[in-house]
């Protein structure tokens, strides 16, 4: 899991963990020359171990190999007492040790004043005859001590009288063994430094190693051995000459010695390491990449899986809405509204329901065809129709039209269509209902008939009369045709109602109505209640003349109802009429005639009632 997270955050922040793996093979590179140059200095250590070893066992036999040859000389000076007796014997002594150590570049004597008194050999040794140490020779303290403390002592290297180097071997003589007062100078055994020491080491040395010997006074032998000498580092082991401890050996690596110890081990880590650092790094780039690679999938299949989501919730959103739009659909088709979608640019008849082909007598194929090629033989007045949608469109509006449309088999049916403009998707649209408004136009049809006709006589009545006056003095105007009005009024009414009661008088009043209606024989001659017991009668195009003849028609026709009135002169019901007829002209309106037949009217009323009397206007062509 930890890993897991470790390879997710890797892979989110790539630079940072690329710069981790440098950093991390370069710290394993480091390491590796660490190890490399620990071990190398390890083998290194290891030489001079060795070198050490070797050296301190070539200080120990350089001084087993003295002390073999000063025990002989001391053995030597053990039988000095012999001296004095077997003189001749003794010097054989000296000359058997001088043969055996060629050591010696002399063997002498020192009496008991320091003073040389023999030596042996003489030959190479003559400048020293008759030397005396003085207390000014390096030496003469060294004397004094071996004297003091009857022990032989070693001097440290000093210029010999004869030249050159050497090294001189006080061992104290007595005449008589341990009797020190019978002291008797010096045997004295003189080395000659670089004889000495390479005798000392000849055998000794291995031929690769170079050492040098030296005491305090500076290299006193120095070896070169076979292979180059490596000045860089060196042991020393200090040699220690009879009691003098002032010796030292230093001895220096050869390329041998350093060959002997080092291995490929070192070289082995560092290419090993650098492999294995390499390696790991490698593979942790490879992981590094591979957990991008992985991670890049992992996001590209998320985003899948989203996406496959996303579309399977469209698609069950589309099916639904499909589902939807059928049941629209179906709805629509079932709905007795005609329901269709025109398109425009191009123009096209985007959607049409069932009812609209039904209604006609097509299927939708037949209705689509005869609509593209001859669209008025479905709407009679089509062209104008086109005409009022443009309209619709650039104004964007909505409106109701009042069409015609004609079924197969040839009737005609109205059709209300209400039309409403629509902008979707950069298109515009005309949405429209249209449906088969027969029975509502009948019944709008007899609602304004009854709004124009009289409750009590079924004539029209006074907006009727008003309204149709005014449209025939327009259109009688157009056609300069003269326009006649006659006004009745019953005669003594008050009294009728008085006498027969209201509802006589009502009676009377339809019977009145009844007889005007019938004896109107023209067409466009309208009978109207004016109001009360009055009525009207406009008779379009009717002259004076005309007007005259029908009005006596209708006094013979309300005769003949004999509708008896107690109260009147005649004993029946009678009217009075007022006759205008008028040529309508400019500047004149209909309530002028209304006033001339009123007029006249009166003049009726006033002059005894039952006859008709004809308006006066001079300045007017009453004909
Ligand atoms: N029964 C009945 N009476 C009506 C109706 N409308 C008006 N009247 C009556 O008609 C009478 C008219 O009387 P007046 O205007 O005096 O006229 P008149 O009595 O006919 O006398 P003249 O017109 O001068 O002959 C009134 O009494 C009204 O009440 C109606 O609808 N029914």
């Amino acid at each position: 899991m930890r890993a897991a997270m470790l390879a997710h955050h890797a892979a989110q922040h790539p630079a940072i963990a690329r710069a981790l793996i440098a950093a991390l093979l370069l710290s394993l590179l480091g390491a590796n020359l660490w190890a490399w140059v620990s071990l190398l200095r390890a083998e290194q250590i290891q030489a001079v171990a060795r070198l050490q070893l070797e050296t301190d066992a070539l200080a120990r036999q350089i001084e087993a190999r003295f002390s073999h040859q000063t025990s002989s000389l001391q053995r030597l000076a053990s039988r000095w007492p012999l001296h004095h007796r077997q003189g001749d014997l003794w010097r054989q002594d000296v000359e058997l040790l001088l043969g055996d150590f060629e050591n010696f570049q002399a063997i002498e004597w020192l009496d008991a004043d320091y003073r040389m008194r023999w030596i042996e050999p003489l030959t190479g040794n003559e400048q020293v005859v008759g030397f005396a140490y003085s207390p000014e020779h390096p030496n003469y303290p060294l004397l004094e001590d071996s004297r003091l403390s009857g022990q032989p002592r070693l001097s440290s290297s000093f210029t010999l009288q004869q030249g050159g180097k050497g090294l001189a071997y006080y061992i104290p003589l007595y005449r008589q063994a341990d009797q020190p007062h019978s002291f008797d100078g010096f045997l004295l055994g003189i080395f000659r430094v670089e004889v000495l020491i390479s005798d000392l080491l000849s055998d000794l040395l291995q031929t690769h190693l170079s050492v040098d010997f030296k005491d305090g006074s500076g290299v006193l032998f120095s070896h070169q051995g076979s292979d180059q000498r490596i000045p860089d580092w060196s042991v020393d082991s200090s040699v220690r000459l009879g009691d003098n401890t002032g010796f030292s050996l230093t001895a220096y690596p050869s390329q041998r010695l350093l060959r002997s110890t080092r291995t490929s081990l070192p070289l082995l880590v560092l290419i090993s390491g650098t492999l294995a650092s390499l390696s790991l790094c490698y593979a942790l780039w490879l992981a590094l990449i591979n957990t991008q690679r992985w991670d890049a999938l992992s996001r590209s299949n998320r985003a899948l899986q989203s996406e496959i989501v996303r579309r399977q919730s469209i698609e069950e959103s589309l099916q639904h809405n499909q589902a939807r739009l059928k049941l629209i659909l179906d709805m629509t088709d079932h709905s007795h509204d005609a329901l269709f979608i025109i398109g425009l640019n191009p123009q096209e008849l985007v959607y049409l329901n069932r009812t609209c082909w039904h209604a006609l007598g097509y299927t939708e194929e037949q209705l689509r065809a005869v609509l593209a090629i001859a669209p008025a033989d479905i709407m009679p007045d089509f062209e104008q129709w086109a005409t009022d949608l443009q309209r619709l469109v650039t104004r964007r509006g909505s409106a109701i039209f009042q069409q015609q449309v004609r079924h197969r088999e040839g009737h005609v049916l109205p059709l209300e269509i209400s039309v409403r403009h629509l902008a979707r998707y950069g298109r515009d649209y005309l949405i429209c209902v249209g449906r088969n408004n027969t029975e509502q136009l009948k019944i709008a049809a007899r609602l304004k008939r009854l709004s124009h006709l009289d409750g009590l006589t079924g004539l029209y009545n006074r907006r009727y009369f008003d309204q149709t006056l005014a449209s025939e003095w327009r259109r009688l105007r157009r056609e300069n045709t003269p326009l006649g009005l006659l006004m009745l009024d019953v005669d003594y009414f008050k009294r009728f109602n008085d006498q027969l009661g209201h509802q006589a008088g009502d009676d009377a009043l339809r019977q009145v109505a009844d007889a005007l209606r019938n004896s109107l024989q023209r067409e466009g001659d309208s009978a109207c209640r004016y109001g009360g017991e009055e009525f009207a009668v406009i008779l379009p195009g009717a002259d004076m003349t005309q007007c005259l003849r029908v009005a006596e028609h209708l006094h013979q026709a309300i005769k003949r109802l004999e509708i008896a009135h107690p109260d009147s002169p005649e004993q029946h019901l009678t009217i009075s009429i007022g006759s205008a007829s008028l040529i309508p002209a400019e500047g004149w309106e209909p309530k002028e005639l209304i006033s001339l037949a009123d007029e006249a009217l009166y003049q009726a009323k006033a002059e005894g009632r039952n006859r008709t009397c004809q308006a006066q206007l001079a300045d007017h062509d009453i004909s």
